[in-house]
């Protein structure tokens, strides 16, 4: 520690800083209890785990539990840390700073990202409030009171970590090995149910379920983290299982049950946490019996084909009802309200292409055609969102990526209320286009159309006299020209113009839309 640091003294002097959704995940998990950790990981320690599944001192543990940091607060000594909103909710005191990158040393089992690592101990400052579900984030200390309080404290508790909606075959799964942990006596169902800090998600979902399980059952809101820092994408599913096990440990479970687990032989049992973690066994609806029975007691010819997540998805968005012996009707009802069909979701169509490609011709033709299905619009037009939104932004790659991110943000915001935001900028970066499409999925629909008039046949146009302003020098970092453009390879459509009508590239993207299932077939 350096001495300005003890004589800084107040909370006032430390940065603050609002971490990642990963690295807040971590926190208030370390914060309520249910993580037997004070702090952050060192690099020694994160490394050991990331290899071993174990602390340096030999205590099982599955993922590293890091805090990235943004190269400016690298070498603080303190830091408060707050939810995305900016209110204060730990301040963690530095006891190391770290780098985490490739190393040779380490192999391909070494931390893969790249960035600052801040270590040490964190204190609690005040309770989170920001967020969804709040008063169903109990902490672990919280749950044993409760328990206790309703002389539950003795019986084994069966815990369920649930993303995903609970259908009949996870209820069958839960009451089957409820049933078994009971044994003659009783045990608790604990559904923790795993949500983005941000929102509810599927909870009303998985609540819907709560009278068809036996009593006693409880229900409590966590955030899992969803990957880690130190490697690229998803938990390993061993990993994330272990995770799972550790936090329902903290909670009292005695079982911890994957309902719906994907990874893994059913049936089978992960060793190594703190608690068992039991991928359950496999049920299947007996069409000619009319039930649902363990799989293995059914006949294959009669064992009905389970509808998969997309599959669901597909039924939810044309409006249509999940079979009745694939989902409880109450849990149907909560899944057709979280997911309305496209004709009433909310949806963000973004073009994306050349200056001159047509995109803000096809747009306002789109747009023409969206409010006439009598869907409400907002065209969110490049010029004018360059004139007012974007006020005083340039063409450099910072002053772009903002553009896009401004446009994505209250095209995200119109998404969310149900409405239809059509949008029309270069958008030239493919990693700001995923911004903006994870953005706006978090609220509702996105399509990507990309106008792919090749930059010749632009230039050609050159309906501003850009292209020609551009070659002569006069336009630094123009778009085909003297900046690049990412082709995408995540369009929903690609449209040509060079070879058709304005009015058939704006039949064609209304035909996608009709298709899919945001526009009613028919159109009036
Ligand atoms: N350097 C440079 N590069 C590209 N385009 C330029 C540039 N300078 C001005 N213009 C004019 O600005 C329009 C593009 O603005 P966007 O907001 O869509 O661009 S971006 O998405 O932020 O990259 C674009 O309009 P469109 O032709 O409608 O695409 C151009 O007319
Ligand atoms: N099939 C087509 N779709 C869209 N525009 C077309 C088509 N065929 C020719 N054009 C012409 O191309 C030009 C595209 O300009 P604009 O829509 O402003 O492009 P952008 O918004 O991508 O800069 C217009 O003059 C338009 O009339």
């Amino acid at each position: 520690m350096s001495d300005d640091s003890d004589r800084s003294g107040g909370r006032a002097a430390a940065p603050v800083f609002a971490p990642d959704p990963v690295s807040l995940a971590h926190l208030e998990l370390i914060l309520s209890g249910a993580y037997p950790l004070s702090g952050f990981m060192t690099r020694e320690e994160a490394a050991s785990v990331a290899k071993h599944g174990r602390l340096p001192d030999g205590t099982a543990w599955p993922v590293p539990v890091t805090l990235p940091v943004p190269d400016e607060l690298a070498d603080a000594e303190r830091l408060v840390l707050t939810d995305p909103e900016g209110a204060p909710l730990a301040e963690l005191a530095v006891s190391e700073r770290w780098w985490s990158g490739p190393d040779p040393a380490e192999g391909a089992a070494g931390p893969a990202g790249h960035g600052h690592r801040l270590a040490g101990e964190v204190r609690f400052l005040q309770p989170a409030v920001y967020g969804a579900l709040r008063p169903l984030r109990l902490a672990p200390g919280e749950v044993r009171a409760q328990r206790e309080l309703a002389g539950d404290a003795e019986i084994p508790v069966l815990a369920v970590v649930a993303d995903r909606p609970l259908h009949h075959r996870e209820l069958h799964q839960v009451r089957a090995a409820a049933a078994e942990l009971a044994g003659s006596g009783r045990a608790e169902i604990l559904v923790i149910v795993d949500v983005p800090v941000e929102s509810a998600g599927i909870a009303p979902v998985v609540l819907a379920a709560e009278p068809l399980l036996p009593a006693p059952v409880r229900f409590v809101a966590a955030t899992l983290p969803r990957g880690s820092a130190e490697g690229a994408g998803a938990l390993p599913p061993d990993r994330a299982d272990l995770l799972r096990a550790h936090v329902a440990h903290a909670y009292g479970a005695t079982l911890v049950l994957v309902a719906g687990a994907s990874g893994g032989a059913s049936g089978e049992t992960l060793s190594g946490g703190p608690v068992p973690v039991v991928r359950p066994a496999e049920w299947a609806y007996d069409t000619e019996a009319g039930q649902w029975r363990r799989a293995e007691e059914v006949a294959p010819a009669h064992a009905a084909p389970l509808p998969d997540a997309a599959e669901v998805e597909e039924l939810l968005a044309r409006g249509r009802p999940l079979p009745s012996w694939f989902t409880p009707a109450r849990v149907a009802a909560e899944l057709a309200r979280l997911r309305p069909p496209r004709t009433e979701r909310g949806l963000t169509v973004f073009f994306t292409g050349l200056s001159g490609s047509g995109k803000s011709t096809i747009a306002r033709g789109v747009a023409e055609g969206i409010r006439r299905s009598g869907r409400t619009l907002s065209l969110l037009d490049g010029d004018v969102v360059r004139r007012l939104l974007s006020a005083g932004l340039t063409f450099s790659r910072a002053d772009r990526d903002l553009n896009i991110r401004r446009i994505g943000y209250v095209a995200a915001e119109i998404t969310r209320h149900g409405g239809v935001a059509v949008c029309a900028p270069i958008a030239p970066y493919a990693a700001t286009r995923a911004e903006v499409r994870a953005m706006v999925e978090e609220t509702g629909d996105f399509f990507l159309v990309h106008v792919a008039t090749p930059l010749e046949v632009c230039e050609a146009r050159d309906r501003k006299g850009l292209y020609a302003k551009a070659r002569a020098g006069e336009i630094p970092e123009f778009t085909g020209i003297s900046d690049p453009y990412e082709e995408p390879a995540d369009a929903d459509l690609v449209v040509t113009t060079e070879d058709r009508t304005v009015e058939e590239s704006v039949a064609e993207v209304l035909a996608a839309l009709r298709a899919g299932g945001w526009l009613p077939a028919d159109p009036s």
